[in-house]
């Protein structure tokens, strides 16, 4: 924790000069703030026991001034420390936002969506709540300094007994806070519980409703929501105790000094406007004391979120790049698989086992094989979204981890079984991944050749109709020729196709395989099929089973074997192909 405590403070180096500002003029906010007790013996022993008219006026138009100077101080103090908490907070958030986007897919595969918002949002605020308060407590601990300072020139002995009392009381706080920690760390982590919940059955709605779930998934929430509200109270609970058990202390403290002050009054061991300074600035003590014990408490409780914010922030689970890795030139588009493993976590089996494959450039290849046999993921090997464990992937004779990684994905194109559609136009979903490098008219032709120039003039805002949650829905089909109109306008060498028409009705399948295969032309393409046509007309179809390839070669070749082939195309295929 204390190494998170010097990374935090490491964000603010930048803001030295306005973090100097800040101490400055904190320590004018605490002069001014405990000015009045100098006063105040000047007050009693010179104005109200000399009866002086004159220096009363002079010490009324000072308090004013005093306070006026105050207000200025404060006003600047207050803007500076949230100026500093602020742009911090700001550079912590663009951070984190770029090491999350950078991320691999095994992190997002481990992290759940709405926890990582919290971590973004709410997380982050209760940091900058903490880089706040922690400059009030400057501003407090300073006071009490002065304050302490006064009443050791006013008269030791009575300081010493405050001595005694203060850490009694700082003693409590102590044990409490490490209390109001731990609740603290469970009401952010049920905070963040709910957040994942909620996200997951926003997005799952249409399954609840199919399901017709509503009522399981109410008693869920209830159960996570009552949690929530359980530690929270406890929070509070713990939180409420702290105050009252200051006050008390320092009431309790008062009341003796007041006691023994008075006792040094009337043996003339004092004046009685020093022991009305004295005990104005122990009332003034109180203040600052109980503020101190709040906000140490208040950071405590947001001590967790640092920790949160900075366990996305030190993780480094990237695909990493090496240093000499080039930029592909003209791809051609041959692709060779070589004794290739892999497996998602060490502690499980291998899911692809030595894979050997060899693509010419312009090939089709049509992956095949029953569900979890290994086609996505080893389609999903080819741009690096994970790393191989054994053996070695090369495109046009280069293995792709010598290549940059920006630079490999930009020369495969993928279009996935669901499109995802960003809020915006139509145009700026179809540039997506050639923003800056595209016409209108690029634009255009790419819809043009991916059927999808039709549908689109047909919305009253043509090109510029905005989809997404304020704009038109668009429907499965739709989606999917924008997603090779995306892919055409990128005009990669390689293509991957996750079964891009299997959520699609017989009608939209049509025209998006037409699109597809003028998307294919030229190109060197894996298809994960389930389409007959599609696998017919491959240069290769591999079929997979068990994370193994069993059988490579053309239709013919495959149905000749009487092997798995055979079996899946009289089995999965022969229906469709009645059709
Ligand atoms: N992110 C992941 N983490 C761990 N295991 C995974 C992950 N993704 C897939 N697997 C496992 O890897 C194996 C191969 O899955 P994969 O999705 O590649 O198969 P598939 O042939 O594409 O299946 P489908 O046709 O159903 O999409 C399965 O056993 C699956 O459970």
């Amino acid at each position: 924790m204390k190494n998170r405590i010097s990374k935090l403070i490491s964000y603010a180096k930048p803001f030295i000069l306005s973090i100097i500002a800040t101490i400055i003029l904190s320590i004018l906010v605490s002069i001014t703030n405990a000015y009045p007790v100098k006063i105040m013996k000047n007050i009693t022993d010179d104005v109200l026991i000399a009866k002086d008219l004159k220096k009363l006026q002079f010490v009324v138009i000072g308090i004013i001034l005093l306070m006026l100077a105050k207000g200025v101080f404060n006003y600047y103090r207050i803007y500076l420390q949230n100026y500093i908490s602020g742009k911090m907070v700001r550079n912590m958030r663009n951070e984190l936002y770029e090491k999350v986007i950078y991320m691999s897919h095994d992190f997002f595969n481990k992290s759940k969506i709405g926890d990582l918002i919290t971590r973004f949002i709410s997380d982050l605020t209760m940091v900058q709540n903490v880089v706040t308060l922690s400059f009030e407590l400057v501003v407090q601990l300073l006071t009490i300094i002065i304050l302490l300072g006064n009443v050791f020139l006013l008269n030791w002995k009575l300081s010493i007994i405050c001595l005694v009392l203060i850490p009694a009381s700082s003693g409590i706080v102590r044990k409490y806070s490490k209390k109001l920690q731990n609740t603290g760390k469970g009401m952010q982590e049920s905070f963040s519980k709910l957040n994942s919940l909620l996200q997951e059955i926003l997005n799952g709605i249409n399954i609840i409703k199919s399901f017709a779930t509503e009522v399981y998934e109410i008693d869920r929430f209830r159960e996570k929501n009552d949690e929530n509200y359980r530690l929270t109270l406890k929070n509070v609970k713990v939180n409420a105790r702290v105050r009252p058990l200051v006050e008390f202390t320092s009431t309790l403290g008062v009341a003796i000094i007041a006691y023994y002050g008075g006792l040094l009054v009337i043996n003339g061991e004092m004046t009685p406007g020093e022991l009305m300074s004295f005990l104005t600035s122990l009332g003034l003590i109180s203040e600052p004391l109980k503020s101190v014990a709040d906000k140490i408490s208040a950071i405590q409780t947001r001590r967790h979120s640092i920790n949160r914010v900075f366990e996305v922030l030190e993780s480094n689970e990237f695909i990493k790049e090496q240093k000499h890795a080039k930029k592909l030139k003209k791809v051609k588009g041959k692709v060779s698989i070589k004794e290739l493993w892999f497996k998602y976590n060490e502690k499980e089996d291998y899911v692809l086992k030595n894979i050997n494959l060899d693509v010419n450039p312009g090939e089709m290849i049509a992956l095949v094989g029953k569900s979890g046999s290994g086609k996505t993921t080893l389609v999903n090997l080819l741009p690096r979204f994970y790393d191989i464990k054994k053996g070695e992937i090369l495109i046009d004779d280069v293995s792709i981890k010598d290549i940059k990684i920006e630079s490999l994905r930009k020369n495969i194109g993928i279009v996935p079984q669901e499109t995802f559609l960003f809020s915006g136009t139509i145009y700026d979903n179809i540039s997506y991944g050639s923003i800056h490098k595209t016409t209108k008219k690029d634009i255009i032709k790419a819809a043009k050749m991916a059927n999808a120039y039709n549908f689109i003039m047909e919305f009253p805002n043509g090109f510029d109709t905005e989809i997404g949650e304020k704009g038109v829905r668009l429907s499965g089909g739709q989606k999917q020729r924008i997603a090779i109109a995306r892919a055409l306008l990128e005009n990669p060498p390689i293509l991957i196709l996750d079964e891009a028409t299997s959520a699609l009705d017989t009608e939209s399948e049509k025209i998006v395989q037409d699109a597809l295969d003028k998307l294919m032309e030229n190109r060197t393409s894996f298809v994960i099929a389930h389409r007959l046509s599609t696998i017919l007309s491959a240069d290769k179809i591999v079929v997979m089973e068990n994370g193994e390839v069993k059988e490579v070669g053309k239709k013919d070749e495959l149905l000749a074997k009487n092997g798995i082939f055979k079996k899946l195309y009289d089995t999965q295929f022969k229906e469709v192909k009645e059709k």
